[in-house]
């Protein structure tokens, strides 16, 4: 019997009913750039796993990425995911020796300057979805890097809702060194996020360094840690902490968040009235209310 089916009839035997586990079980043995586990209840941890490339990003992680988060958009035991990189950095960004579909379709003799526009186009618009999977997943994500985060690194944790990294961390919008505007979320996503347009630009512009404390200092990480391991341990702990609460609540908060971000405050506010006017009818409010009033720790059910 092989591993894989192995750990089905692992998870499977110890639930029967949690059919879902097994089916992540399978899916993440199938990944080959990526390596998914359930390390607490309703935490997952996604890790890129190509350490000895660096986790390079290449075609094969830019498909499995996109596919893994619209996956745990949709799993129930899935609260909140944490996204670290295996070995010894987090990623070197996007991979240099995979840039045959780009060079394909630049060069194809039956293409004429109209239609290698528009295959280019189609080709990018499909790696700007698979990192905006992530904000798309209610479930918020954390990252938590380590070491490097380069070019497309810097794409990918814009797109997360929590960063935090170790004291090892640097970052770098490195794509004009390369001779491209970066073009997978950095420009949309890490100005908002930093609050900082004539930072963003600088950095943008000059591809310089830039090390955990100063990411700390400009907003863009929340938490430096002394290390990988202490990373990984506060990761996983706040994500603990934030699957304790309601599904319903939390997830509410991660959409009318992102929403909020990219409309007036006023449209912000109607967004989430016409939201709760449903949520309010979950039963997680009661649940949490005789909960705080009882001083007991509450429980909620699946979403
Ligand atoms: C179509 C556009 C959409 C996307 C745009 C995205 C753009 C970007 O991401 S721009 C940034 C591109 N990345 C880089 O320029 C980084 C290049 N790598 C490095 O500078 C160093 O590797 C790094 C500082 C990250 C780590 O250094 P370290 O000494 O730890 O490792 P190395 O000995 O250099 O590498 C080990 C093996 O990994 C391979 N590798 C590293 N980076 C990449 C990469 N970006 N693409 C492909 N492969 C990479 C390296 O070749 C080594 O492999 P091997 O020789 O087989 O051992």
């Amino acid at each position: 019997m092989n591993s894989v089916t192995n750990q089905i009839l692992k998870v499977f035997n110890k639930n029967p009913a949690n059919i879902s586990l097994a089916l992540r079980a399978m899916s993440s043995t199938a990944y080959s750039t990526l390596k998914v586990t359930t390390p607490k209840e309703c935490v997952v941890h996604v890790e890129i796993n190509r350490p000895e490339k660096r986790n390079a990003m290449n075609g094969a992680f830019f498909k499995e990425i996109g596919e893994c988060f619209q996956k745990l958009a949709d799993d129930a035991e899935c609260r909140v995911v944490v996204l670290s990189g295996a070995g010894k950095i987090f990623t070197a960004g996007l991979d240099l020796t995979d840039l045959g579909a780009v060079i394909a379709i630049r060069e194809h003799p039956d293409y004429d300057t109209g239609r290698r526009a528009f295959k280019l186009r189609q080709f990018l618009t499909e790696w700007q979805r698979s990192f905006s999977a992530i904000e798309k997943c209610n479930k918020p994500v954390i990252a938590a890097v380590h070491s490097a985060c380069v070019g497309g690194g810097v794409d990918l944790t814009s797109a997360c809702d929590i960063r935090y990294c170790s004291e090892d961390a640097w970052f770098q919008i490195k794509e004009v060194d390369l001779g491209l505007a970066a073009d997978l979320g950095t420009l949309q996503r890490f100005p908002k996020v930093i609050g900082n347009d004539s930072y963003a630009r600088e950095l943008a512009f000059t591809a310089r360094k830039f090390y955990a404390t100063e990411a700390k200092q400009m907003g863009f990480v929340s938490r430096v840690l002394p290390d990988h391991t202490s990373l990984l341990e506060a990761a996983l702990d706040t994500a603990a902490l934030i699957a304790s609460k309601s599904p319903v609540a939390v997830q509410g908060t991660k959409v009318s968040m992102v929403y909020s971000r990219d409309h007036t405050v006023q449209e912000g506010l109607e967004h989430i009235g016409i939201w709760n006017q449903a949520m309010l009818q979950s039963t997680d409010m009661m649940e949490a209310a005789v909960a705080q009033m009882q001083k007991k720790e509450a429980k909620f059910s699946k979403l």
